[in-house]
């Protein structure tokens, strides 16, 4: 009875033009994007650039939009008491025998475009079933035969990614299998077809012996391992717990720059750059590195560059095979060379404990003149560029997103939680794999044989892809961390935008997203200030923020003098985002990391269950029949555009 009155009220609801937030000016991330890459101007890029859906992405305090009164939301706090957990789990774990079998639906059963909107209801009510006390309107769409509505605008604008024949309909049910979450068992890289590990420690290999502190010689330039008598090997757990303890201090160096979208955006111009300056000075420097060069051929191009190290190709000449270096950032002087070691190979030691194809494959860490060399498998394109070409169909996002949470899934399988997920730390490789990188900020939650959670701390991530927990809890759960940052990314290849710029209250567009209004009665900004301020869940950003105009408004949506409207909840977000798509991602943007959807929670809805998705089976690559992937690399790759 409630759903069917907010049907109701939704049908009367008047249309709202999401055309008056659109700007002719491309957004943050487009022009840092654009500033950076010359993507062929295509048509079909040009459209999808002024068609891109305008998100409340306000710098300015204050944004205006049309007064037009939009459908009552019901509090995502609410919706969110009923996840049940438990329930999605088990209904994951009985799922995952059915993992990656393809339905064949008859063609009679193939709904027509017409049709499809019914269909999409059909799921929805599937999803409200799965959360019997779920009200939410965020969860019910549309019919087409009632008003006009926004959400009209928000399915245009992907008009054309929508499948375009019946085989587009063919959906593969896929749960990540146990054997998702082990691994691939024909990896060639998997653990049990490495030798096994030498016992004697005479036969351990020299990137895995570390030289003790020699306090004497602090600033001796010369380190060659396998010389050291006193060598050690240090554990995966107190290479861990050093690292984490010190993740504080040198993230927060990072959190604390200031705000520019282009940090997140491999700067191809730095690189070049850098390249050069480098370049000049090579042979000097190649000549230092007789066992990376032997092992791994010549260094070639950047491929990108953070606060981490610089990561080059290798090439081995003997057989052209092509890795990516990692060369970690120099020792700062506050470290100690012991504390420095720990640091750079404890991202070695995570990073080679995964075998999955959507993470990236870590070979082998080499030590020279002082310096570490991670070295990894290739992937030649990139998660940002593919996005930012605007080439990307939604089956297509669909199947990234879902190979991401792959990923995500095998990582917290093994008791390790990524933290610093983003579009730039996913690459793809030829088989349109992607690929999860750099585990500099990765903690331990779970060790083997403990039940107890670790919690993690310390504000790590970057900034529009941070957790709000990050920014207001000592101790977080890391896993609810990455889940976040999921969303995220899946918003970002939705919109080609960030939601905002940052989880805290003083960043406008986050601040109107927490802004909860009530079922009924009058709404004052700064009532529900107050209520999030009192939840605790956000950080408040500036401590003397107050409601910029503190009357009370008779509905959710403020009008400006302007006679703009504000739209506030999470409904400013998930109106521009495809229907099916919501329902997941309002339980992944959770304030409160305790009803945040987990990993099993996120492949349990229906949306995410019903992804079509490219895969490797027995190193095979399984295509998906819904769509083709763009693969596109960073400028400067000698790799073009391809679609696959
Ligand atoms: N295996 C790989 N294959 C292809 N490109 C890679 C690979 N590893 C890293 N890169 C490129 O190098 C860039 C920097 O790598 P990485 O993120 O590991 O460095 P970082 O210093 O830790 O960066 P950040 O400061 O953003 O965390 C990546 O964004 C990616 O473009």
């Amino acid at each position: 009875m409630i759903a069917a009155y907010k049907m109701s009220e939704l049908h009367s609801a008047p249309k709202f033009s999401l055309q008056d937030n659109q700007s002719d000016e491309s957004s943050p991330l487009e022009k840092s994007f654009q500033d950076k890459v010359h993507v062929e101007e295509s048509p079909k890029f040009a459209l999808e650039v002024d068609a891109a859906p305008p998100l409340p992405h306000e710098d300015q305090e204050h944004s205006h939009e049309p007064s037009h009164p939009l459908p009552r939301v019901q509090s995502p706090i609410q919706v969110n008491d009923y996840v049940d957990h438990k329930l999605a789990e088990d209904r994951y774990r009985s799922s995952a025998a059915r993992n990656f079998e393809p339905i064949s639906i008859p063609n009679s059963q193939i709904p027509s475009d017409d049709e499809a909107d019914e269909d999409d209801h059909i799921s929805s009510q599937a999803s409200a079933a799965f959360h019997p006390k779920n009200t939410s309107p965020y969860l019910h769409p549309l019919s087409k035969s009632g008003s006009p509505s926004n959400e009209e605008d928000s399915d245009d604008h992907h008009q054309d990614s929508k499948p375009s024949s019946p085989s587009a309909f063919r959906f593969v049910r896929g749960f990540p299998s146990s054997e998702d979450l082990i691994g691939d068992p024909n990896d060639p890289y998997r653990r049990t077809r490495r030798a096994p590990i030498k016992s004697d420690p005479r036969e351990i290999p020299s990137q895995f012996i570390f030289k003790k502190p020699d306090h004497k010689h602090h600033h001796s330039n010369h380190h060659h391992h396998g010389n050291h008598s006193n060598s050690s090997s240090l554990s995966l757990k107190s290479l861990l717990h050093s690292h984490d303890k010190h993740d504080k201090h040198d993230k927060h160096e990072k959190h604390h720059s200031s705000l520019d979208l282009r940090r997140f955006f491999k700067s191809n111009q730095k690189s070049d750059k850098k390249g050069v300056s480098k370049s000049k000075s090579s042979s000097s420097i190649q000549d230092d590195h007789f066992g990376l060069f032997k092992k791994y051929g010549k260094f070639g191009r950047i491929l990108g560059s953070g606060a981490g190290g610089s990561v080059r190709i290798m090439k081995r000449s003997s057989d052209s095979k092509i890795f990516a270096v990692k060369e970690f950032r120099s020792r700062r002087p506050s470290e100690s060379e012991r504390e420095y070691a720990r640091k750079v190979t404890a991202e070695f030691c995570v990073g080679s404990a995964l075998h999955h194809t959507n993470i990236i494959e870590t070979l082998d860490i080499i030590e020279e003149n002082n310096k570490f060399y991670e070295v990894m498998e290739y992937a030649p394109y990139d998660m940002f560029s593919i996005v930012m070409s605007g080439q990307m169909a939604l089956p297509e996002i669909y199947c990234c997103f879902k190979q991401l949470l792959s990923g995500v899934a095998y990582l917290h399988s093994m008791g390790l939680a990524h933290r610093d997920l983003k579009l730039d730390n996913l690459v793809v490789d030829e088989n349109c794999s992607v690929k999860i990188i750099d585990f500099g900020s990765a903690v331990v939650y779970k060790y083997p044989f403990e039940a107890d959670i670790v919690e993690a701390t310390g504000v790590v991530g970057s900034d529009p892809y941070l957790a709000p927990e990050t920014l207001t809890k000592k101790l977080y759960d890391p896993r609810a961390v990455d889940i976040w940052s999921c969303a995220i990314i899946y918003c970002c290849m939705a919109l080609r935008r960030f939601p905002w710029k940052y989880p805290k209250l003083s960043d406008n567009s986050f601040r109107l997203f927490c802004m909860i209004p009530p079922t009924k009665g009058d709404f004052s900004e700064d009532e529900a200030l107050k209520t999030i301020k009192d939840r605790g869940l956000v950080d408040p950003g500036l401590s003397s923020y107050k409601a910029p105009n503190a009357q009370q408004h008779s509905s959710e949506h403020k009008v400006h003098a302007s006679g703009k409207q504000e739209v506030y909840g999470p409904w400013r977000l998930l109106r521009l985002l495809p229907r099916d798509t919501r329902a997941a991602v309002l339980h992944m943007l959770e304030l409160d990391p305790k009803k945040r959807y987990d990993i099993h929670s996120v492949f349990a809805d229906d949306w995410v269950a019903n992804i079509s998705m490219c895969h490797m089976q027995n190193n095979k690559l399984i295509r998906s029949p819904t769509h083709l992937h763009n693969l596109v690399s960073p400028e400067g790759s000698p790799y073009p555009h391809v679609k696959r």
